[in-house]
């Protein structure tokens, strides 16, 4: 007994030991990096630099700055990294400061100055790829064929963003049908509907119309799969990115079922494929510019000899695919992408104004003004839509205290990158925007914690009321959609998508939260927020 407890010390002094030294090789291992470029030769100095130890060293840190005690500012950063954000960004606002990553270092940077800088840095320095393969964990969880190009985010921005007015039409249509469905309101009756889950279909089918067009989106599971995939992607991304890199796999495989999503997806889109490459071989590239063709073999309930449209997302990718994209599996992949990239993020965001227009009715009759007007105007169009500013107003301002994370811009450092201010941070580093801080800064937007809806309609100083002010304006201080070059490419078919269905409930129903009920938390995992799930009752407008 006496040995024992004589030993004890000296027992635990070595496990510590011992833990400790497995332990920094386990980090050095851990935030080794194929991304980047090649660290020093000699081991030591790597393992420094690595560590982020001597070039991050000027750079104030939230949380731990120990190599090995910044594990746990990681790993607290899931539960509260909102908060963290928030105090570095209070305590060197306008500058720098950083925050541990699991693998690497990430440094935060705001100010129009700093951000400025990394907007403009180039692709082979700061790259947005090679963060959305870490902290998407493509690898795992998109899991493209060629996942080296991202030709999907030109095709988003020329060909879908170039056809929304022509597209407007059938995206109204479907928002419309696919409401109707989901609200079944008769007489003057309440109908009470769960908001996420109807934002989630709703979405899904109305980008779908201009993704695969009609009758493919409204096929249930296949918009159910769609969903699930992206709703799965930042859940796994979260999980399988706390994991070192051999064991990525394993637990990637435990948790998706990812190559039965891709097999099916591809027998969804099998039949369009077929035709379309069949046409494309006998009338050659130019055949996806012939925009509609009858047919006759569509859901006799709904529409009869409807017109089909062949400039859908599909169609345009099917342009553009090169290599082994160009096959059914290469497209069924990017598909199930680009599905991901916008359904999450516009479902979110339909959920977001819907809770605040709940929680403040006040602004039910004047945005139902807005509408009118505009309609008068212009008519349910793309151009009506750009006349709607308070309802543009109201979308930006719910963006601001409902961001769906509190980071944009995210890149990896693939070589040292210098700031304006002087600073160095090594190859190997995160640097984001800490946007929902910024947004919630009182010297840019005063009293900034009180929903304003209408914030953005108000005359400046400057007596120049709308310009920079609209939602899709992208500046140091609306990050929303990121900024520059790599801004969200889908963000003015989102901003469409989100203000027409905004328009059209608050002319179409009278909306309220259940008796006695309001806004539900929302969950934070590291910088992500998720609405939570509440119902909201919906009736026929009464006049
Ligand atoms: C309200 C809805 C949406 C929000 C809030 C949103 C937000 C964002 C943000 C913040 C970024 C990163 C920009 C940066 O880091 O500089 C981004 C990128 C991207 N978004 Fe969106 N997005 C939305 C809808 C969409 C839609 C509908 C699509 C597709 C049709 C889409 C496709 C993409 C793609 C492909 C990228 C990557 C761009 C690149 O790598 O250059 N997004 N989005």
């Amino acid at each position: 007994m006496v040995d024992e407890i004589d030993q004890t010390p000296s027992l635990r002094l070595s496990f510590i030991g011992a833990s400790f030294f497995v332990a920094v090789l386990f980090a050095s291992w851990y935030r080794r990096d194929p991304l980047v470029s090649p660290t020093p030769s000699c081991p030591s100095l790597a393992l420094l630099i690595d560590l982020g130890v001597s070039q991050l060293d000027a750079i104030p840190t939230v949380g731990f700055s120990d190599p090995i005690l910044s594990y746990f500012s990681a790993f607290r950063f899931i539960f509260d990294g909102l908060s963290r954000l928030k105090y570095g960004y209070e305590k060197t606002r306008r500058g720098l400061f950083k925050t541990a990553a699991f693998r690497r270092w990430m440094v935060l940077a705001s100010g129009p100055e700093l951000i400025e800088d990394v907007r403009k840095a180039p692709d082979d320095v700061l790259s947005i790829t090679a963060s959305a393969i870490e902290f998407l964990q493509a690898e795992y969880t998109l899991d493209l064929l060629d996942i080296t190009t991202d030709y999907h985010t030109d095709v988003i921005r020329a060909k879908l963003t170039r056809n929304i007015a022509a597209t407007f039409k059938d995206v109204r249509d479907e928002l419309i049908r696919s409401l109707d469905a989901s609200i079944p309101v008769h007489d003057d009756d309440w109908v009470k509907v769960p908001v996420l889950e109807t934002m989630q279909h709703v979405v899904s089918a109305t980008t779908n119309r201009v993704f695969v067009g009609f009758p493919l989106c409204r096929n249930q599971d296949y918009l159910t799969l769609n969903l699930n995939y992206a709703v799965n992607v930042m859940k796994f991304a979260t999980i399988i990115g706390m994991f070192p890199k051999p064991l990525k796999p394993i637990v990637a495989r435990i948790l998706s079922n990812l190559p039965s999503q891709i097999q099916q997806e591809m027998e969804f889109i099998r039949p369009l494929v077929e035709e379309r490459f069949a046409r494309m071989d006998e009338f050659g590239e130019d055949w996806d510019d012939k925009p509609v063709r009858r047919s006759t073999s569509l859901d006799v309930n709904v529409v009869i000899n409807a017109e089909v449209l062949q400039n859908d997302m599909l169609m345009w990718l099917m342009s553009e695919a090169k290599g082994v994209e160009r096959s059914l599996e290469g497209l069924a992949r990017r598909m199930l992408a680009v599905n991901c990239a916008a359904i999450h993020t516009t479902s979110t965001t339909f959920t977001n104004v819907l809770y605040r227009l709940l929680s403040n009715p006040e602004y039910v009759e004047p945005l139902r003004h807005d509408v009118e007007i505009a309609i008068a105007e212009e008519g349910w169009t793309k151009a009506g839509l750009d006349k709607m500013h308070k309802i543009d107003s109201f979308l930006r301002e719910t963006q601001r205290l409902d961001s769906l994370d509190s980071l944009t811009l995210l890149r990896l450092a693939l070589r040292p990158f210098t700031f304006s201010n002087g600073v160095t941070v090594p190859a190997g580093t995160l640097i984001a925007a800490p946007t929902g801080a910024i947004n919630r800064d009182g010297d840019i937007f005063p009293n900034p914690e009180e929903f304003d809806g209408f914030r953005f309609t108000k005359p400046r100083d400057d007596g120049n009321a709308m310009a920079g002010r609209q939602a899709l304006s992208m500046s140091p201080d609306n990050l929303a959609f990121g900024y520059g070059r790599h801004a969200c490419p889908g963000r003015f078919f989102a901003v469409s998508e989100v203000k027409a269905f905004l328009a059209h409930v608050v002319v179409t129903y009278d909306v309220k939260f259940e008796e006695g009920k309001q806004a539900p938390l929302s969950l934070h995992i590291g910088s992500m927020r998720m609405p939570g799930k509440a119902n909201a009752m919906f009736r026929k407008r009464q006049r």
